[in-house]
């Protein structure tokens, strides 16, 4: 599909309304011709033939036709306007819908503020194309056509000098149209960058601070600022010159009217009054050939937004649901991966991943940083797709699965903790918002999270996200992992749920754990031995691969990394492990 085959299919739905309003133009334009034509009659008959009875309703049909124009006017613009909004608000809501359907893979690669442009900026272009563009430009050639219809009507020769305008006014539009598109392509791209550029400075603006690296970010700015000012000037220099071109054109036309017409007058080859008809409709020539540099503008900025945000629109997320996907609404969660590797960007993330885990069993995930332990929970999720080997759920590949069904199985505590502009007790209840307070309270409690809550002056009522009261890092981990628990999933993944909060803490949300550990398979990833000493299995991993599996006590006994990073977070091996290890 081409971008102007997609705006068409949004287009479509609104025929009706475009229709109606074109053929309301279209009466507006055939109307136009007559206030002229009356004018030369009075000329002609009132003024020139004393006929002065004929004045009144002369002026009575000049003014009945200029209040149903009036009318009409307000008519169409309205027909076009409802057009236009409501294509919009279909091609959002498409748009919008889309962007939520791209996988992790797209957004790693894309800047929000660009994205954000094409949802705001990029939109109005279609807007306003849709609204004002197409008319105007439809009224314009109507209005050109039927007044050079009804100069023929009266003289020929009169018709024929004034055509003498239209090749050059054919070349202006195709030159300009030209340039346009290039120069719009350039000034939404610099646009773009600058909205993104501003978007990241603002989420990042305390790391500015810290580092004080307000005046490094004010030349930064100041060099998107300037390349989107230049952009700017360019676009703008393309209408600055053929704008006047267009404007002498329509000069050129009154200037031959005058003397050619005035010569023919005193020739008496036409009358005074057609003379003043004839002026009356220069502005129905002179109008369009005004307007024509500016709609060459609006309609070369409607193409490069179309363009941009279909390009956006057209890219297929490579992790989608399968046609038939397998429906499993609640998963016991038991997981195999076998022989599970991921390759991105040419590199080896993760290699020959193997491992079993039973439903309701509890499985630890350690290892150094960077050595793949997020990627194999995203690849468990599937925001990302295995390149090779199987990801197995209850034994159906997770490929083979409906992607919400799966999702919705899984409670996760992300690394980077996002919450949204909303109460606490909103971003807890995310998962669930039809849940009582109740549940959302006892979520809190388990995640250690309630008292903290209790102690704000609005408590699980307090604003949080970008415009709320600032939490510490442990608060909003501790509201991630209650969000996560309220969703009651089978599968509970906790990535660095607990690296921000003290160790009494960490062993109260972990007893807390313990309570729900029979419904659900939990995975924890982290980097105190504390927190998955206990788990079913240990998963030690290191440049990408397992490297050692099985119970802390077993992975003690082998002496392998774990032994050696147990070593080093605790000192000597405890007594009581080494007692309890030679019991086994
Ligand atoms: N989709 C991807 N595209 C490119 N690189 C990726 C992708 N996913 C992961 N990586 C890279 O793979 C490596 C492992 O990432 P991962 O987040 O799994 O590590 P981790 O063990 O969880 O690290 P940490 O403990 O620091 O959070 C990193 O270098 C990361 O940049």
């Amino acid at each position: 599909m081409t971008p102007m085959k997609w705006f068409y299919s949004f287009l479509k739905k609104y025929r009706g309304h475009m229709i109606l309003g074109l053929l309301l133009t279209t009466v507006i334009s055939a109307l136009s011709i007559i206030n002229p034509y009356i004018s030369g009659q009075i000329v002609d008959q009132v003024i020139k033939g004393e006929n002065y009875d004929k004045l009144l309703p002369l002026v009575g049909c000049l003014m009945v036709v200029t209040v149903v124009i009036g009318v009409t006017r307000f008519f169409y613009q309205v027909v076009f306007e409802t057009a236009s909004q409501r294509l919009l608000y279909d091609m959002r809501d498409k748009v919008y819908r889309k962007l939520l359907e791209e996988d992790f893979s797209f957004y790693n690669k894309k800047r929000t503020g660009d994205l954000m442009s094409r949802q705001t900026g990029d939109m109005e272009a279609i807007r306003h194309f849709v609204a004002y563009v197409v008319y105007v430009s439809y009224q314009s050639i109507l209005m050109f056509l039927f007044a050079l219809i009804m100069i023929f009507t009266v003289n020929t020769k009169l018709a024929l000098c004034m055509i003498l305008v239209l090749p050059f006014t054919a070349l202006a539009t195709y030159r300009q149209s030209k340039e346009v598109h290039p120069a719009f392509k350039r000034n939404r791209d610099c646009f773009s960058s600058l909205n993104a550029f501003v978007q990241e400075n603002i989420s990042g603006n305390r790391v500015v601070k810290a580092f004080a690296k307000e005046e490094f970010e004010i030349d930064k700015f100041t060099r998107e600022n300037d390349k989107f000012r230049a952009a700017q000037i360019d676009a703008s220099k393309i209408w600055m010159k053929y704008v006047p071109v267009f404007e002498v054109l329509s000069y050129v036309l009154t200037i031959l009217l005058i003397f050619y017409g005035g010569h023919m007058v005193i020739q008496n080859e036409i009358t005074m009054g057609q003379l003043v008809t004839v002026n009356g409709y220069l502005w129905m020539l002179n109008n369009p050939l005004r307007m024509a540099g500016w709609l060459v503008n609006d309609v070369g900025n409607f193409v490069t937004s179309v363009e941009k945000i279909y390009a956006t629109y057209s890219e297929e997320p490579q992790v989608k649901t399968p046609a038939t996907g397998i429906i499993k609404k609640h998963l016991k969660g038991e997981i195999v991966f076998q022989n599970v590797s991921y390759r991105a960007d040419d590199e080896d993330i993760v290699m020959d991943i193997n491992f079993k885990v039973k439903p309701g069993q509890t499985v630890g995930i350690i290892g150094s940083t960077g050595s793949g332990k997020s990627t194999i929970m995203n690849l468990l999720c599937r925001f990302y797709d295995t390149t090779s080997g199987q990801v197995l759920v209850d034994g159906t590949d997770v490929k083979d699965m409906d992607l919400y069904h799966l999702r919705d199985n899984i409670g996760m505590a992300m690394q980077d903790v996002f919450l949204f502009s909303d109460t606490i007790e909103g971003n807890i209840a995310y998962g669930r918002p039809d849940c009582s307070f109740e549940e959302v309270k006892k979520a809190a409690v388990m995640a250690d999270a309630n008292h903290f809550i209790s102690a704000l002056p609005d408590g699980y009522d307090t604003i949080v996200g970008e415009r709320g009261v600032g939490l510490s890092g442990g608060q909003k981990q501790r509201i991630s992992l209650a969000r996560a628990l309220l969703k009651k999933p089978s599968i509970l993944i906790l990535d660095d749920t607990t690296s921000a909060v003290d160790m009494e803490t960490e062993s109260y949300i972990q007893s807390q754990l313990k309570k729900i550990e029979k419904n659900c398979t939990i995975f924890v990833i982290a980097y105190r031995i504390s927190s998955i000493k206990d788990a079913d299995l240990i998963l030690v991993m290191n440049n990408g691969r397992i490297i050692e599996q099985g119970t802390h006590e077993s992975l003690v006994a082998a002496g392998g990394y774990y032994a050696t990073a147990f070593r080093n977070q605790y000192g000597e091996v405890p007594n009581e492990v080494l007692v309890g290890m030679e019991e086994k």
